[in-house]
């Protein structure tokens, strides 16, 4: 659908990011970098029909998804299939900065690393949701999932900022309503499909990064 100005309306579907978790996992369990991709824009949407107030951090999600892509269609683009390639191909060929800044700033490993946190968030913030009633706060169920996983890579002013956004998040009632599934059953239903396919994802790629002693890149 047009907006008024001309440009395509981009609305949230909790059911697409749903396909594209799904669709991440390739039959020998590896994970597909596009479709881990596609799954963070379709997050991104829903950040961004918040408001404002969260555009400092959808800019960083955006960023971090443009330089995934940038390698994608770059000319080794044949190595970022999946990540476990990706991995493969930029520790074979020095292409990553492991223990401080340096001259690959914009790896796909330390870059995938920062979604993978935000990927421990979302399932923490997720089952916080799936199982909240209607008196729960998405902001503490927010900032406690936050304050459980990305809060402890982040330096004060980030995470003073985030809480200050977690703050201004609608209730409960109008954030179910933002994804677009149909009545709060319907959601919770949808939330419990989604969240062993973000935790599968999410496991494979810890124990690859873990596996190569990457958890901590700089
Ligand atoms: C299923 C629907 C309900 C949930 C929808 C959630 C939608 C969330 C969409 C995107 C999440 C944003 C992911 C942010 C990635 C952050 C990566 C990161 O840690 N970046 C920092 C480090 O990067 P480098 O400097 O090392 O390159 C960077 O400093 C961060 C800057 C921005 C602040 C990030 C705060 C993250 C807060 C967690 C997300 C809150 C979203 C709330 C909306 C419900």
């Amino acid at each position: 659908m047009a907006d008024s100005d001309g440009s395509v309306e981009q609305k949230f579907s909790l059911r697409e990011v749903l396909d594209t978790f799904r669709q991440c996992l390739s039959e020998n369990k590896e994970v597909y970098l596009q479709h881990y991709v596609s799954g963070w824009r379709g997050l991104v949407k829903f950040l961004n029909s918040l408001g404002s107030v969260f555009s400092f951090i959808s800019k960083d999600a955006v960023n971090k998804i443009q330089i995934l892509v940038n390698h994608q269609n770059g000319e080794n683009g044949g190595h970022y299939i999946t990540v476990q390639s990706m991995v493969k191909y930029e520790l074979e060929n020095g292409l990553v900065d492991l223990t401080k800044r340096g001259g690959h700033p914009e790896s796909g490993c330390r870059t995938l690393l920062r979604l993978h946190r935000a990927l421990r968030w979302l399932e923490l913030f997720l089952e916080r949701l799936r199982t909240s009633n209607e008196d729960s706060k998405t902001s503490v169920m927010c900032a406690d999932a936050y304050n459980e996983s990305l809060a402890q890579h982040h330096p004060w002013v980030v995470r003073k900022a985030a809480g200050v956004a977690f703050c201004v998040l609608p209730g409960r009632q109008a954030f179910f309503e933002v994804m677009n599934v149909g009545p709060p059953e319907q959601v919770v239903a949808m939330l419990g499909e989604a969240l062993p396919l973000i935790s599968e994802v999410y496991q494979i790629t810890e124990e690859l990064y873990s596996h190569h002693n990457m958890l901590d890149l700089p």
